[in-house]
């Protein structure tokens, strides 16, 4: 079975949505973000989330010691890394930890092996941007990889194309931000119909 990630949660309406929902994970921007939060906030919400739900906490290039005192004030389950962050960046943490790949073609795969990571989350390359685009990219590219890797899938998912791109790539998760939202917030029905369409 394939699980759910909604990403960007920023408000207490996000909370009461995914604590009906009930996605596998729920992530927490501390990267430079329209959707960024600060820890406070963060651990606020936080503490109304449904037990069984992991918070992952999304970082891009921050020190290890800020992701350290984050992930320790907000109780984070897992670490995501977005920015450029070298193996030795992933592996100096003992929480679980998902380093994000942003692809433009194949060559970003060989990249792959050099990290030794619980998880691979593959993201739309974009300029000037680290995550949250709302754009997608072409999925053959990674087709074998969740063969040996655990592959969390992220960039430009919908409740439209999401059922097509877990028979492509066969992920182990399907991280969506963009795709349930409206005007920049998220969205109860778009949420359920994306969960509903991977979950079927
Ligand atoms: O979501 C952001 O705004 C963001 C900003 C900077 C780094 C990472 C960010 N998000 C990380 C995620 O896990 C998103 O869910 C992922 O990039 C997919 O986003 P989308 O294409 O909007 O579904």
């Amino acid at each position: 079975m394939t699980n759910v990630k909604i990403c960007g949660l920023k408000r207490e309406e996000d909370i009461i949505y995914v604590n009906k929902l009930k996605p596998d994970y729920v992530g927490f921007v501390f990267a430079k973000s329209s959707r960024q939060i600060d820890k406070y906030r963060a651990k606020k919400l936080i503490m109304g989330l449904d037990k069984g739900i992991k918070k992952v906490g999304v970082f891009s290039n921050h020190s290890i010691g800020k992701v350290k005192e984050i992930a320790e004030f907000c109780n984070l389950d897992i670490l995501q890394f977005h920015g450029d962050e070298d193996p030795i960046y992933c592996n100096s943490f003992e929480n679980t930890v998902w380093k994000a790949f942003r692809i433009k073609d194949g060559n970003i795969l060989k990249k792959l092996e050099e990290y030794d990571v619980d998880g691979f989350l593959l993201d739309t390359f974009a300029r000037g941007t680290y995550g949250g685009t709302g754009k997608s990219f072409d999925w053959k590219i990674v087709s074998n990889a969740s063969e040996n890797k655990f592959i969390i899938l992220a960039g430009g998912l919908t409740s439209e194309n999401v059922e097509d791109a877990i028979e492509i790539v066969k992920p182990q998760v399907v991280d969506v931000s963009s795709g349930v939202e409206v005007c920049g917030v998220k969205d109860f029905e778009k949420i359920k119909k994306f969960i509903k369409k991977v979950r079927g």
